[in-house]
């Protein structure tokens, strides 16, 4: 059996009693009469295992008994249930959702040390899988994880630039973790002692973006009432972060460009320039070489602010980083959550997280996984609990021609999906013909209305 020391409460000791009397080999017992006193002991010497009398002798509340089971998530806990009181559904859902087992009383020892055995197993796996866990985790780089190629490079690049103190512009599509990067270089450049200012351009209305920028003086326009400083002289001595920057007006870029140059930043209803002294970081979803032949970007701001540029790859293209990922969110998420149950992903879950394409990146994969967390019912989050039931792919191919197959027919399936069933767009995204697209339908048996 394993070793493993279990606590006990029972006021009135009724086991205790029983349980003092035998000797139980690789076993100590700890007999407390509160929640209070469990928890107590709990707080100096922990225990596998915790075992709760749900009777009348009872002198806790069941929400006392509850807090002290999801505060204490190293201990499995069994519940040793009054006929009557198993009688009640709250006491029902109470013991099915919060223990490891149950036992009906007046308890039969025997049956009871083996449940205690198991429970121990169990707790001695979950402390060992959660301490091989931490040896491995990934502290990330700079609080960014990830452990693909494509990553890596990325990393190799960012530490190079972090103290260039240079323009930076960050390309990647929403989500992917531009502003994570800007605060990372900030954090760790020279200027991590100044300010750090974010501007989402494409966020505040066009009428009040020169003054947030800029700031005015007071009576400068209708309505300034004082004087306000622009989010570019708050920057003083540090980063200046704009968000979006493709959406910013072509009158304010001439203005940027300006600053830029000059080093030097006027208030609106001033005429006096101020010296400021920023690092500052653009990021862009769009493609900004196309907004310059659109003529909606400036060029000769473009190169300013791209002396460096970095680009964050899609999730969908981090090879093997989305498990790796998803394990740091639920992680995080689920310690701010006590109510949460699960302790990981199905493997279902986590093939399918890995085949589907994440259009809005690391932010979808923390907003699903948040949705998980909380809807989550069971010990582990299905692919329902993040809302990805639609992408469930068929069931484990036996040989690689299969596995081939498989892989094919839902690429063609999610493909479809994600092109409205449009089989021409779904064709051009694939970079097959039409007629190509079609037969391999036919092959894989896949409606033409699917
Ligand atoms: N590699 C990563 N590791 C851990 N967390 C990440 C990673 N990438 C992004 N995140 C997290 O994902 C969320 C979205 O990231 P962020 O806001 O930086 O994206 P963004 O590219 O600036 O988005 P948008 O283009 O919509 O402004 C944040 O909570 C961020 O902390």
């Amino acid at each position: 059996m394993t070793t493993g020391s279990v606590v006990l409460i029972d006021p009135q000791s009724y086991i205790s009693q029983q349980i003092q009397k035998l000797v139980i080999e690789n076993i100590n017992f700890f007999c407390v009469e509160s929640t209070a006193d469990a928890k107590n002991l709990l707080s100096r010497q922990p225990c596998s295992v915790g075992l709760v009398i749900l009777d009348p002798s009872l002198k806790d509340s069941l929400e006392e008994v509850e807090s002290l089971v999801v505060a204490t998530s190293k201990t499995e806990w069994i519940a040793l249930v009054a006929p009557a009181f198993m009688e009640m559904a709250h006491v029902r859902s109470f013991v099915a959702n919060a223990f490891y087992d149950y036992h009906t009383l007046p308890v039969d020892l025997q049956r009871l040390l083996m449940t205690i055995g198991h429970a121990c197993g169990i707790a001695h796996l979950r402390l060992s899988l959660a301490k091989s866990k931490k040896e491995n985790a990934d502290p990330g780089h700079f609080g960014i994880h990830g452990n693909s190629a494509i990553m890596q490079t990325f990393f190799q690049r960012l530490d190079k630039v972090i103290n260039a103190d240079l323009a930076v512009l960050i390309g990647g599509e929403t989500g992917t973790g531009k502003e994570l990067v800007a605060q990372a270089i900030h954090g760790h450049s020279r200027r991590s002692k100044g300010p750090f200012v974010a501007v989402n351009c494409g966020a505040v209305p066009q009428n009040l973006i020169q003054s947030e920028l800029f700031g005015h003086e007071r009576g400068a326009f209708t309505g300034a009432q004082q004087r306000k400083i622009g989010s570019i002289e708050a920057a003083n001595g540090g980063v200046l972060f704009l968000d979006e920057i493709g959406d910013l007006p072509l009158n304010l870029q001439a203005n940027l460009l300006r600053v830029l140059q000059e080093r030097t930043i006027t208030r609106l209803g001033s005429t006096q320039p101020v010296p400021v002294d920023f690092r500052i970081i653009a990021a862009t979803h769009v493609d900004l070489q196309q907004a310059i032949q659109n003529g909606s970007f400036r060029e000769d701001l473009y190169y300013r602010l791209s002396v460096i540029q970095l680009d964050l790859p899609p999730l969908r293209s981090r090879d093997g980083d989305v498990p790796l990922l998803a394990e740091v969110i639920f992680k995080r998420l689920s310690a701010n959550n006590p109510h949460c149950r699960a302790n990981g992903f199905t493997s279902q879950a986590l093939r399918v997280m890995s085949t589907y394409r994440w259009p809005g990146n690391v932010r979808e994969l923390i907003n699903r996984i948040h949705r998980a967390v909380i809807l989550c019912e069971g010990k582990l989050i299905g692919v329902s609990d993040l809302g990805l039931d639609a992408y469930v792919d068929i069931p484990e191919a036996k040989t690689l021609e299969d596995a081939r197959a498989s892989l094919d027919r839902s690429i063609l399936e999610i493909s479809l999906r994600n092109n409205g069933n449009n089989v021409s767009r779904a064709a051009r995204q694939l970079g097959v013909s039409r007629v190509t697209f079609y037969r391999m339908m036919n092959k894989h048996n896949i409606a033409a209305t699917h």
